[in-house]
């Protein structure tokens, strides 16, 4: 049976006079793997915010599990593993203690030997005792998804993941990717990149000027009309 996890009704965020989101509604079940494309602007990244309780909506309700935003309690933040544009690691920590840090304020169990896994699947167990202010801007995006997995959250959003990865280190995330879908996690990635994010979901959607304006399971769209699709929607024709 599906169970919706998130529902998002009548959403809207104004900028001073600008819509940045208006009108957006849509569910998402528990499990599923939401990829959302759409142009430069169209909201994709306030949706995010707004979704994982970092900023708040103009008007419109959010329901997890059929519960109103404004009644969960504060600790519902542990729910989300959020990697975006901004990596939150403290550049004066080592990798190792960054995450002993995030660990703790989460109040993870079994801590050292999370951290020690998370860093192996990111392959930076061997740079473990450096400074995160040397890293490269790959290697601080592969150590904040080591940071947005470390509390095992139930809803992992991703702003543009794969920029400034590596063939590799991309290999890398998608495995993680499929592994967290395989444990039934529910997963949002904003993406521009039409293949991968084609490639993990089971729902897409498109939003264009602060709208949804294309919403289906992924099983109906067959992969090499993808593409003509996403521009003719974007395009409106
Ligand atoms: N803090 C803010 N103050 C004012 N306007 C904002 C703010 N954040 C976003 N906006 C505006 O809201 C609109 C949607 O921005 P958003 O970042 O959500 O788009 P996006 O779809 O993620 O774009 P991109 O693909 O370029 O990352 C844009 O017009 C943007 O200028």
């Amino acid at each position: 049976m599906n169970l919706t996890l998130i529902k998002v009704t009548n959403l809207e965020k104004k900028f001073g006079n600008n819509y940045a989101l208006k009108g957006v509604s849509f569910n998402i079940e528990k499990g599923d793997f939401v990829s959302i494309f759409g142009p430069n602007g169209a909201g994709k990244t306030t949706l995010l915010k707004i979704i994982s309780t970092q900023i708040k909506p103009t008007a419109g309700n959010i329901f997890y599990n059929g519960v109103a935003l404004k009644d969960l309690p504060d600790d519902f933040r542990n729910y989300f593993g959020v990697i975006s544009h901004q990596p939150f690691l403290y550049e004066n920590l080592t990798a190792y203690e960054n995450l002993k840090f995030y660990g703790g304020l989460y109040n993870v169990q079994n801590l050292d030997n999370k951290i020690i896994s998370l860093l192996k699947s990111v392959e930076l167990y061997q740079r473990k005792d450096d400074y995160v202010r040397n890293y490269s801007r790959g290697m601080l995006q592969r150590l904040s998804i080591a940071r947005a997995l470390l509390h095992d959250p139930e809803i992992i959003l991703l702003d543009e993941p794969y920029t400034g990865l590596d063939q590799h280190a991309s290999h890398i995330l998608t495995n993680i990717l499929k592994e967290q879908f395989g444990k039934n996690k529910t997963i949002l990635m904003i993406t521009h990149n039409l293949s991968k994010g084609y490639e993990l979901a089971t729902k897409i959607m498109v939003m264009k000027k602060g709208k949804i304006v294309y919403n289906e399971n992924k099983s109906v769209i067959p992969e090499h009309e993808f593409e003509d699709i996403y521009l003719s929607v974007v395009s409106g024709k």
